[in-house]
């Protein structure tokens, strides 16, 4: 026992040696470098009893989570510590940035200095393999071109069969005046268009008939993901972690589902069917069947676009609704805007995009609740940020190789230096104003990120968006919140969720 003992403290104690000298020997390369290169100054470094692995930094951010404010204790950080500082947790420096400057040159002008991987590419290798949301360089590119034509093809294309899971979701809701929680609807409409418009093939979670085989797949893919998650907050001592035979068993689940679609596309492009002239449904599987037939390949590609999709465009909606039902005068305003749309107008693509309130509302939901408020990227090489060294955050910065660099889109779209003092507030006027558009607020404002890694669904996402709330403020008179819980808390899987659902109700037209 005693031996043991001895073991597992010399363990610890060669461990700890190992990362003293990591970090000693990065803070060397943070100053040397930072003092000579392009007047490079000194980055803010959060203190800590553990100066090492940062236990008291991890504690700290896991207990946030738990009450689920996780994003404002991130913004409270930069409040004590400036728009960018480093900070350890669990052994890894992190360098968070909240500065717009920092966001637009990761996206932009120094792109191929920041990867996702090997960040996300080795952690995730199991589950998701290689495709568009695990890949840099070379391999991203093809999987990005994959993609890109499907998408802006079909954001104008698939309206009309929007519109049919729209009316199944409408008509489930109910129209007594109950207490209903909106945010799990809002999931199941979300994936069955998203899993038609890329496996070409519906979960149907919105059909009365409960579908045995979407809930096993859904609940497979939720267990990949909390595996998936752990891997990411345990950081150099999650090894044991993939030795879980319940993770590996969940992803071998999701594969076998993947790959009946991967099948039935690859059998589709084998016998083409004529197509009738105006009926084209643009399937994202197959029309990949008509770059690649591996399957493997296949199978990972469309899973590094189901991963990001999943729930994201549910969870804006949800997140829409609930502040409008928390801000009565703002849900009349888009009645009143709805109200004056004619019968016989076709919701196209071009018509939802010329009204100004509803996508006033979508804009300021997304500013306030980004689905992915936090962005990480790691520096494949050394490279240098424009902003956030020396005492006012103002002077460019070194960042060394190796580190991880998380961009805060949650506190630069809360920026009261930004938006005003009403920073934290649910005004979509705000948008509506002349002289501010969502435009002119560029890497203010990026829910969707920018430059050449920009979510492509953005577009697509957008329009049924709006087309939704459209539908629904066509449909329903009054909104309530029934909630006595009037704070957003959050959840946070791989996107950023209410902790305690949307819990409203509503009174139809008459
Ligand atoms: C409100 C809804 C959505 C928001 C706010 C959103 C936001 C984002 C953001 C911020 C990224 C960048 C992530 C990163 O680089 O680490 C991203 C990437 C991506 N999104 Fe979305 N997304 C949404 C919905 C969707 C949907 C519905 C799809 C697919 C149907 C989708 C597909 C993708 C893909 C494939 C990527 C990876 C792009 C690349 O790395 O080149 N997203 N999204």
């Amino acid at each position: 026992m005693s031996s043991l003992l001895t073991l597992l403290g010399t363990t610890f104690v060669a461990i700890y040696a190992f990362y003293l000298l990591t970090v000693t020997w990065t803070k060397k390369r943070l100053s040397a470098e930072a003092a000579q290169r392009h007047g490079c100054k000194p980055i803010p470094t959060v203190s800590s009893w553990d100066p090492v692995f940062g236990f008291d930094t991890f504690i700290n951010i896991r207990k946030a989570d738990f009450a689920g404010c996780r994003s404002e204790a991130y913004r409270t950080l930069h409040k004590t510590y400036g728009p960018t500082f480093l900070m350890k947790s669990l052994g890894v420096f992190e360098l968070q940035t909240s500065q717009p400057e920092n966001i637009q040159a990761i996206c932009t002008s120094n792109f191929n200095e920041f990867g996702v991987g090997p960040m996300r590419g080795t952690i995730g290798a199991p589950f998701l393999g290689r495709g568009i949301f695990t890949e840099d360089g070379e391999f991203w590119k093809h999987s990005r071109a994959l993609v890109r034509p499907t998408f802006s093809r079909a954001e104008i294309a698939d309206l009309g069969n929007f519109d049919r899971h729209v009316a199944r979701f409408l008509a489930l809701i109910p129209k007594d005046g109950s207490t209903f929680d909106l945010l799990p609807l809002s999931k199941k409409l979300f994936l069955d268009t998203s899993t038609e418009f890329l496996f070409g093939e519906s979960t149907e979670c919105l059909d009365p008939d409960p579908h045995f085989e979407t809930d096993e797949f859904m609940q497979a893919f939720d267990r990949s993901l909390l595996g998936l998650a752990l891997l990411l907050i345990t950081g150099p001592f999650r090894w044991p972690l993939y030795l879980d035979p319940y993770w590996k068993k969940a992803y071998t689940k999701v594969h076998a589902f993947v790959d009946k679609h991967v099948e039935r596309a690859l059998e589709k492009k084998s016998r083409p069917e004529k197509e009738i002239p105006g009926s084209k449904r643009y399937v994202l599987l197959e029309e990949m069947t008509k770059t690649t037939q591996d399957p493997y390949d296949l199978r990972m590609q469309i899973l590094n676009v189901f991963f990001p999709a999943r729930d994201t465009a549910a969870i804006a909606f949800a997140d829409a609704i609930f502040e409008l039902a928390r801000h009565p005068l703002e849900w009349t305003k888009l009645r009143t805007e709805v109200s004056k749309i004619e019968p016989d107008q076709a919701l196209t693509f071009q018509f939802l995009h010329s009204l100004k309130f509803t996508k006033a509302i979508i804009e300021e939901t997304l500013r306030l609740h980004p689905a992915a408020s936090r962005i990480g990227r790691t520096s494949l090489r050394d490279s240098i940020l424009p902003k956030g060294g020396g005492p006012d955050g103002q002077s460019p910065i070194f960042v060394p190789k190796g580190i991880v660099v998380e961009m805060d889109l949650y506190t630069v779209q809360r920026d009261t230096s930004i938006w005003g003092e009403d920073a934290d507030e649910f005004k979509p006027d705000r948008w509506t104003k002349s002289g501010r558009t969502l435009w002119e607020a560029k890497w203010q404002y990026e829910p969707f990120l920018g430059g050449i890694r920009m979510c492509p669904a953005q577009n697509q996402v957008l329009t049924q968006l709006a087309f939704l709330l459209v539908r629904f403020a066509q449909e329903f008179k009054t909104l309530e919140n029934r909630d006595e819980i009037l704070e957003y808390f959050e959840v946070i899987t791989m996107t950023v969720e209410s902790k305690n659902g949307v819990k409203i109700a509503v009174k139809p037209v008459e």
